[in-house]
């Protein structure tokens, strides 16, 4: 596990840019896991601009969705179908057949979920998978003592995910649905490098108990410790609570530049 500790967001978010470009160049057509919330946003602006400025083709981007709220209608501005469509799809001037998610309105949801984790795999899996975190650690929506073996499935949201996002509804709790389907964190593990981004003081005690703590099932990041290959950026006040915030600063300071991230 590779932390890195950056200035402030706009510098996570181009850290990890320069990491998917350098991705794009060896593998054109990569398949890109993609979070929302507001923490990946300048993720995706920074690839945008890349790509505006003609510094790297993403034309033959793949990208899936990592989660997906239960029972919004179709077309819902705040379903994440509706946020990576205009947040990553359309800034990329990728057309809807390169994105693929779950089917958060269909009636039998449990085979929605199957299907899904199949579609990835047909796909040939997840190259980069973008990560944020909740502020109790969760990643995607595999709230705390989600199995680190989990699959794609429907969860309930604890009650202060539902506050953390109502934010996005009008600050109205009631208009946050309750259930969700979200990539299994056994799923997430199977992408081919992990790349989580928290930033602000927010998240500091979960990203000391992700990076630093045991790895447990009560905080689900913690299973990003299992996987061979997974980097995690945050800003200052987020890596406030590391004990070891001096040895990732030395680490990454000494790294030669062409290894990236
Ligand atoms: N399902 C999403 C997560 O993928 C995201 O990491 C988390 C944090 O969001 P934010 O970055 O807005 O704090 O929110 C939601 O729960």
């Amino acid at each position: 596990m590779e932390v890195v500790i950056v200035k402030d967001a706009k510098a996570g978010g181009e850290l990890i840019a320069d990491g998917i470009a350098d991705l794009l160049r060896r593998k054109p057509d990569a398949l890109l896991g993609v979070a929302t919330g507001s923490t990946p946003i300048p993720i995706y602006d920074a690839l945008t601009a890349q790509v505006a400025a003609g510094s790297v083709d993403a034309s033959r981007a793949r990208i899936a969705q990592l989660d997906e709220y239960v029972g919004l209608p179709a077309g819902h501005p705040e379903s994440y179908r509706s946020t990576v469509l205009r947040q990553v799809v359309e800034p990329l001037g990728l057309s809807q057949e390169a994105f693929m998610g779950p089917d958060g309105s269909a009636e039998d949801v449990q085979a929605a979920c199957e299907a899904y984790d199949k579609a990835l795999a047909e796909a040939g899996g997840v190259d980069l998978q973008i990560l944020g975190i909740g502020t109790d650690g969760h990643i995607g929506f595999n709230e705390p003592c989600s199995s680190l073996a989990s699959r794609t499935r429907i969860k309930t949201l604890t009650e202060q995910t539902r506050v953390d996002n109502a934010r996005f509804f009008d600050d109205d709790i009631e208009q946050v649905p309750h259930h969700v389907i979200t990539q299994g964190i056994g799923t997430i593990l199977e992408a081919r490098h992990l790349v989580l981004l928290a930033t602000g003081e927010g998240k500091a005690e979960a990203v000391a108990q992700t990076v630093e703590g045991p790895v447990a099932a009560l905080v689900p990041a913690s299973a990003l410790q299992l996987h061979p290959h997974a980097t995690i950026v945050v800003d200052e006040a987020a890596a406030s609570k590391l004990k070891l915030a001096d040895y990732f600063r030395h680490t990454f300071a000494n790294k030669p530049a062409w290894q990236g991230i």
